[in-house]
């Protein structure tokens, strides 16, 4: 038997010594056997933590997904195998945290959103798409603007949304009628189409326009916000929360959406 189905199969049966033996002598840790499932996905099915631990510093990539596009925490988390999940989720998080700061000193501006932000943008009835042909916004997600909007509207007052995108969320908090319902955007075009469409007009809207970033002074206190950037990092939702306790107010609704990763069940 070769190496790599060594390492399968010692994978599967929990035996951590013999893991890292076969690692030492340079099993690929990223092999997909016949079944299309790699070590680490073994070792999460049948919950052995430190196999997993083990592979994971090896550098098995805890993203990688079998052919029904499972990945090892998929399997983990169906298998009831908590501890096993909880370690693959932390390592996804600190993937995504040191990838983000990474493409942040990447980006010559300094500024993730910066790029998105310049690029020019297309409306068509039922999606918002930047310049890739990648879709920053569908209708599709009407519905679950809908329940976003329902939640940050539910005691009612002041209500602050962060991107407009397409408007659903916005023309679902209308419906409850806030006192006040401000909008902060950040891309012309978007922000050109809001005018145009009369969002200006509305008594109790107001727009601001600009990166949130750079807005925050112009901001009050909210009973309900909502936040749903586009072309933005996890560490500008991150560092939005942390501005969270001095916009919500006390018994205020705070809800987001974010689509930055959306491959497996355990980066949804
Ligand atoms: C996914 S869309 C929002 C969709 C919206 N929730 C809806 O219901 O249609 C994201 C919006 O956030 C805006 N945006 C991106 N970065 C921003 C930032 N830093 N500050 C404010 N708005 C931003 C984008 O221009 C875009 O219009």
């Amino acid at each position: 038997m070769d190496e790599v189905q060594q390492l399968c199969d010692a994978a599967r049966n929990g035996d951590t010594n013999k893991v890292r033996a076969l690692i030492d002598s340079g099993a690929d840790v990223t092999y997909f056997d016949s079944d299309g499932l790699n070590p680490l996905m073994h070792a999460a099915k049948k919950g052995h933590a430190d196999v997993v631990k083990t592979l994971l510093s090896a550098g098995a990539p805890w993203n990688a997904l079998s052919p029904s596009n499972i990945s090892a925490g998929d399997f983990a988390m169906d298998a009831g195998h908590q501890e096993v999940f909880e370690v693959l989720v932390n390592a996804g998080i600190q993937a995504e945290l040191v990838l983000g700061s990474i493409a942040r000193k990447e980006n010559k501006n300094g500024d993730p959103s910066g790029d998105y932000l310049d690029d020019r943008v297309t409306f068509s009835e039922d999606k918002l798409m930047d310049s890739n042909s990648k879709a920053v916004m569908m209708a599709w997600e009407k519905p679950l603007m809908e329940a976003h909007a329902k939640a940050v509207c539910s005691v009612g007052g002041h209500i602050l949304n962060i991107g407009f995108g397409m408007g659903l969320v916005d023309t679902a908090i209308q419906k409850y009628a806030p006192v006040t319902h401000t909008i902060v955007e950040a891309h012309p075009e978007v922000y050109e189409r809001m005018l145009r469409t009369g969002w200006g007009q509305k008594d109790n809207v107001k727009i601001i326009f600009g990166r949130w970033q750079d807005v925050l002074s112009q901001l009050e206190t909210y009973d309900g916000i909502f936040f749903d950037t586009y072309g933005e990092y996890y560490e500008d939702l991150r560092e939005f929360h942390q501005h969270l306790p001095v916009l919500l107010k006390p018994g205020g609704i705070y809800s987001f959406f974010n689509g930055l990763c959306g491959v497996n069940s355990i980066a949804r």
